[in-house]
């Protein structure tokens, strides 16, 4: 595997791959790897010629009171574990190659980043979707790869390579990868090591009583009651706060409040302690 931190390199090494006529595939994280981020890899890989991915903790996606200082950082080991899994590239920028002075330009989208995480944490999107832009500039991947535990950034990032014509048409180079789940159900994130035993503990009642108000609305039950009743679960287990627990249209995130026929999904955040964990699942019709 070859780590590239400068972006003459990174680019050396894209032409390379590019002058033998081999596909490339992105995969696009902030470190602290885990086996969500190792699935989303080897996905990658089969799908294209070379896995390239990248490896930066993006400051510009964080809120002033977020958690940018605390968020883990293990280069030596993600490369350890991104070479087991055949990565022929690894792409770690510093912050000051990602923005460097005089650096202007957001990219924001309208709509779809607007509810949810956009609205408990403002900027947020602007962040994201300015640095996969230059990430997908910088790479020029063919297809890239992100996980749906992050359902609305999956949306955010489908609609702003579409606007702007990052991706070839007609192609759906933006692949979205199930969610890898703990064996209690929880969903593998970066931020669960910041949970205490106890907290963890009770974690894994965020996807089950996810599952029980599918279940329950399924079966006919009213939404508005239902979410009411997961956000009393949640507290119950020891959660602080839910910043949100809503059904939404899938790939516009309207607000749903009974299910009709286009695929929806149901979208929570919530807090246990000081860490805030988000989760979807599907529900309705697939
Ligand atoms: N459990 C998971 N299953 C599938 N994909 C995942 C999972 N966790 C993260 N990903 C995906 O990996 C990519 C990089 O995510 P990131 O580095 O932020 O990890 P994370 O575990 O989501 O961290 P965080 O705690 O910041 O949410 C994103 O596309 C994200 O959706
Ligand atoms: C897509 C991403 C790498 C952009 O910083 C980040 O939001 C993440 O890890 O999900
Ligand atoms: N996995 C999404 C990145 C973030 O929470 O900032």
């Amino acid at each position: 595997m070859q780590t590239a931190t400068e972006l003459d390199v990174l680019r050396t090494a894209v032409a390379a791959f590019r002058d033998a006529g081999e596909s490339l595939a992105l995969v696009p994280t902030m470190g602290a790897l885990h086996e969500g981020h190792l699935t989303l890899v080897r996905e990658a890989r089969a799908r294209a010629d070379r896995v390239a991915v990248s490896i930066f903790v993006n400051p510009t996606q964080f809120g002033p009171n977020e958690d940018l200082d605390a968020y883990p950082r293990q280069m030596e080991e993600d490369a350890r574990l991104l070479e087991a899994e055949g990565v022929d590239l690894l792409w770690a920028p510093n912050v000051a190659q990602m923005y460097p002075e005089g650096f202007a330009t957001t990219i924001s989208v309208a709509g779809v980043s607007e509810d949810f995480c956009g609205a408990t944490r403002p900027g947020h999107f602007d962040g994201v979707a300015t640095v996969v832009c230059k990430l997908f500039n910088q790479v020029r991947p063919d297809a890239a790869l992100f996980g749906e535990k992050d359902w609305q950034q999956l949306a955010v990032i489908r609609r702003m390579a579409r606007d702007l014509d990052l991706t070839a048409p007609h192609v759906d180079a933006i692949l979205g990868v199930p969610t890898v789940r703990e064996a209690d159900g929880l969903a593998m994130s970066s931020r669960n090591r910041y949970l205490s035993p106890e907290q963890r503990e009770a974690a894994a009642t965020l996807p089950r009583a996810m599952r029980e108000a599918i279940e329950r609305i399924e079966a006919g039950a009213d939404v508005r009651a239902t979410m009411q009743a997961l956000e009393q679960a949640l507290m119950e287990a020891g959660f602080s706060l839910v910043d949100y627990a809503a059904i939404a249209d899938t790939a516009s995130l309207t607000r749903l409040d009974r299910l009709g026929e286009a695929p929806a999904r149901l979208l929570v955040a919530a807090r246990i302690g000081g860490t805030r964990l988000i989760d979807n699942m599907a529900i309705g019709k697939a």
